[in-house]
C-alpha cells in the first residue's frame, strides 16, 4: 500500500508591498556656475537639521560632470531634466538669466515621490521642517514675496508704493482694478507632483506671455486658487530684514533664502547695499559654518553609519558565537539521567 503521503502546497502570496507614500526635498541646478556651493551647502544643512527624507536635484544638462559628481558624493539624488523654455518673447526679465528659472517646472514630473518641497539652491535650512510634508494635501504652500527691491521696479505695485506685506500703509487704488492676489516667493514651496499638473503647467506656459518675475510670475498665476501662504520663518526673503522688520521674528527663521543683491554666500563681499548689516554678516557665516564642516560631508556621516552597523555586526557575530558554543556544550555533556 502506498505510504499516506499527505502534502500541502504552500503558496506564498507575494503581496505587491504597498509603496509607501514618499516624501523629498529638491533643488534645482543650472550652468556650470558656483550654484553647485549652494546646492552642497543646502544637502549639508538638511543632514545637519537631521531630515528623514533625500534631496533631488533637477539639473540641465549643462551641469558639468564633476559637478554632477560632487552632488552624488554628498548623497543627492541627481536627475537630469530637459530646459522649459516660454514662449518666444520680448520681455525683460528682473534678472536676464530668470529665463531658465522656467525649468524648474520639470520637477511636477518626479512623481515618484507624493509631496515634495523646492527651495532654490541659494536657500539653506537651519531647523528641521520634516513637518511641512504632514500638511493637508491639495494646496501650494509657499511663504509671500515683497514688492519693494529695486528687482520690482517694472511693476505698477512696486510704481505706487504698494506691497502686500504692509497693505495698508499704501492703499492699492481703485482705478487699478481689484487688489492683486496674494503673491509668493517662488524659492521655496510645498507641492505634490503630477504628471497632469506636469502637462498643464507645460501647456498653459505656452499661450501665456513671460513677465519680469518669469517662472514666479507663471506659478502664481497658476496656482493661485490654492495657494496658501505660511510663515515667513520657511523662507526669509533677506530684503524682509530692512523692509518689513515688523513681519519678522529673526530667533524663529527656520529657512533663509539668500536672494538679496549681493547676498549669495559663495560670492558675498559685503560691498552692495544692505550687506554690512550685522544679521546679513551672521546669516552668511552660519551658510559657511555649514559648508565647511566637514562633519556634514555625506561620506563621513555615512561612514559613521556603517562603522557603527560594523561594530553591530561584529557584536551579534561573536553573540552568535557564544550561543552556539554554548548549545553545544548543553547538547554534548553527558545526560544527567
Ligand atoms: O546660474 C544659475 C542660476 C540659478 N540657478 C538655480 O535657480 C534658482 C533660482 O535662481 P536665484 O536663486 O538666483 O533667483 P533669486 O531667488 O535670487 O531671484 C537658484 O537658486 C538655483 O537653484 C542655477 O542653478 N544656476
Ligand atoms: O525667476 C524668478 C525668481 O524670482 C524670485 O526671486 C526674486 C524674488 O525673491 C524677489 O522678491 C526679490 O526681490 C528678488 O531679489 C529675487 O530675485 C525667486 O526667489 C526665484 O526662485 C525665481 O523664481
Ligand atoms: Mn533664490
Amino acid at each position: 500500500m502506498a505510504p499516506n503521503i499527505t502534502t500541502t502546497t504552500t503558496t506564498t502570496v507575494t503581496t505587491k508591498p504597498v509603496s509607501m507614500p514618499s516624501n523629498a526635498y529638491v533643488t534645482f541646478l543650472a550652468g556650470n556656475g558656483d550654484y553647485v556651493k549652494g546646492v552642497v551647502g543646502l544637502a549639508k544643512g538638511l543632514r545637519k537639521v537631521k531630515t528623514k527624507y533625500p534631496l533631488v536635484v533637477a539639473i540641465l544638462p549643462d551641469v558639468p560632470e564633476d559637478h554632477r559628481e560632487i552632488l552624488v558624493s554628498q548623497g543627492c539624488i541627481v536627475r537630469e531634466i530637459e530646459p522649459v523654455y516660454p514662449p518666444e518673447n520680448q520681455t525683460q526679465f528682473a534678472m536676464a538669466y530668470y529665463v531658465i528659472n522656467y525649468s524648474k517646472l520639470r520637477i511636477w514630473e518626479f512623481v515618484e515621490y507624493s509631496k515634495m518641497i523646492y527651495l532654490d539652491g541659494d536657500i539653506q535650512v537651519f531647523e528641521n521642517i520634516d513637518h511641512l510634508f504632514d500638511l493637508p494635501d491639495n494646496h501650494f504652500y509657499a511663504v509671500m514675496d515683497c514688492f519693494c527691491e529695486k528687482t520690482w521696479s517694472d511693476t505698477p505695485q512696486h510704481k505706487i508704493g504698494y506691497c502686500q506685506q504692509c497693505p495698508d500703509k499704501v492703499q492699492w487704488p481703485a482705478e487699478l482694478g481689484p487688489k492683486p492676489p496674494l503673491y509668493f516667493n517662488a524659492g521655496f514651496f510645498v507641492y505634490e507632483p503630477n504628471l497632469s499638473t506636469y502637462h498643464d503647467l507645460l501647456e498653459t506656459l505656452q499661450v501665456t506671455s513671460p513677465t519680469t518675475f518669469a517662472e514666479q510670475d507663471f506659478l502664481n498665476m497658476f496656482f493661485n486658487d490654492i495657494y496658501k501662504p505660511i510663515s515667513p520663518v520657511y523662507n526669509l526673503v533677506l530684503a524682509m530684514l530692512w523692509r518689513h522688520p515688523e513681519n519678522i521674528e529673526f530667533d524663529k527663521v527656520k529657512v533663509v533664502h539668500y536672494c538679496a543683491a549681493g547676498s549669495k554666500p559663495w560670492r558675498y563681499t559685503g560691498e552692495e547695499e544692505n550687506m554690512d548689516r550685522e544679521d546679513i554678516k551672521l546669516l552668511v557665516k552660519k551658510w559657511w559654518d555649514i559648508y565647511n564642516d566637514e562633519s556634514l560631508d555625506y561620506k563621513n556621516t555615512m561612514a559613521s553609519v556603517e562603522a557603527k552597523a560594523g561594530v553591530e555586526k561584529n557584536g551579534l557575530k561573536r553573540f552568535l558565537t557564544a550561543v552556539s558554543e554554548a548549545v553545544g556544550h548543553y547538547i554534548n555533556a553527558p545526560s544527567a539521567a
